[in-house]
């Protein structure tokens, strides 16, 4: 069987994949750099005949609640839901990553009440801006799991965070894939008084898997990481 022949490759191996970027708010173009970086064809998702057409779709990092607004206003939310249902490839990064769980602790709500939806798909509670004032933004160096060739040691990634959200609950489908501590030494700490004095540190999940979604309370688009964006072409190929 010849490799050259296009026939004889299955439709994953064949050409690659086309991956789009939600393209209503936020950080796209940042996306988009990636994705060519990994040699993969990258497309804006506006309408929903575009979305019908890719292989894979982010969800950039933004604010949560326009893009929910806005993938109403565009005729999107429905058919947005549609394919994320029907398995396809979604990866989402920060305000992507909100829009992909089922539910928001603490979801904003708009001047007549009503609190911001999501997507859904991944069975998961995130909170929104949920580091706190202190630490608003931060970057960080991340332990990572499944970003290295089998038999090779795993590096870090560079994490930048930017008023990100972080996972307080994962259903029993979900893989936790990175997680941060937070530290609460100072305020609980001392108000436990002197003698109970002690680091305490809460482990939350900041990325993490569901078959075919992928989501990171961080910005991989922003420091030139390109291991994210790689294993989720993966997953799109189903080598991963
Ligand atoms: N960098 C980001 O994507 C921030 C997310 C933003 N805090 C939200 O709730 O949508």
């Amino acid at each position: 069987m010849s490799e050259n022949n296009p026939e004889n490759q299955s439709s994953t191996t064949r050409k690659q994949p086309l991956i789009g970027i939600l393209a209503l708010q936020g950080d796209v173009r940042e996306h988009a750099r990636a994705v060519q970086a990994c040699g993969a064809a990258v497309t804006s998702v506006r309408r929903p005949s575009e979305l019908a057409a890719v292989d894979g779709l982010i969800l950039p990092g933004g604010e949560s609640t326009t893009i929910d607004k806005l993938t109403r206003i565009f005729g999107l939310r429905d058919p947005l839901r549609d394919r994320i249902a029907a398995g396809l490839p979604v990866y989402g990064s920060c305000a992507g990553m909100i829009l992909l769980a089922n539910e928001i602790a603490d979801p904003a709500k708009d001047r007549d009440g009503n609190a911001q939806q999501t997507l859904g798909g991944l069975d998961i509670t995130v909170r929104r801006n949920a580091f706190g004032r202190q630490v608003d933004s931060f970057e960080t160096a991340l332990d990572f799991t499944g970003l290295a060739p089998v038999g090779e040691a795993e590096t870090p990634v560079h994490a930048v965070f930017i008023r990100a959200p972080w996972v307080e609950r994962v259903g029993a489908s979900v893989q936790v894939l990175a997680s941060v501590e937070k530290r609460a030494a100072t305020e609980g700490a001392t108000q436990a008084g002197a003698q109970n004095d002690r680091i305490v540190a809460e482990v939350r999940a900041v990325a993490v898997r569901s078959q075919h979604l992928l989501a990171t309370s961080f910005h991989p688009e922003v420091t030139g990481e390109r291991r994210i964006h790689e294993l989720f072409i993966r997953m799109i190929r189903g080598e991963a």
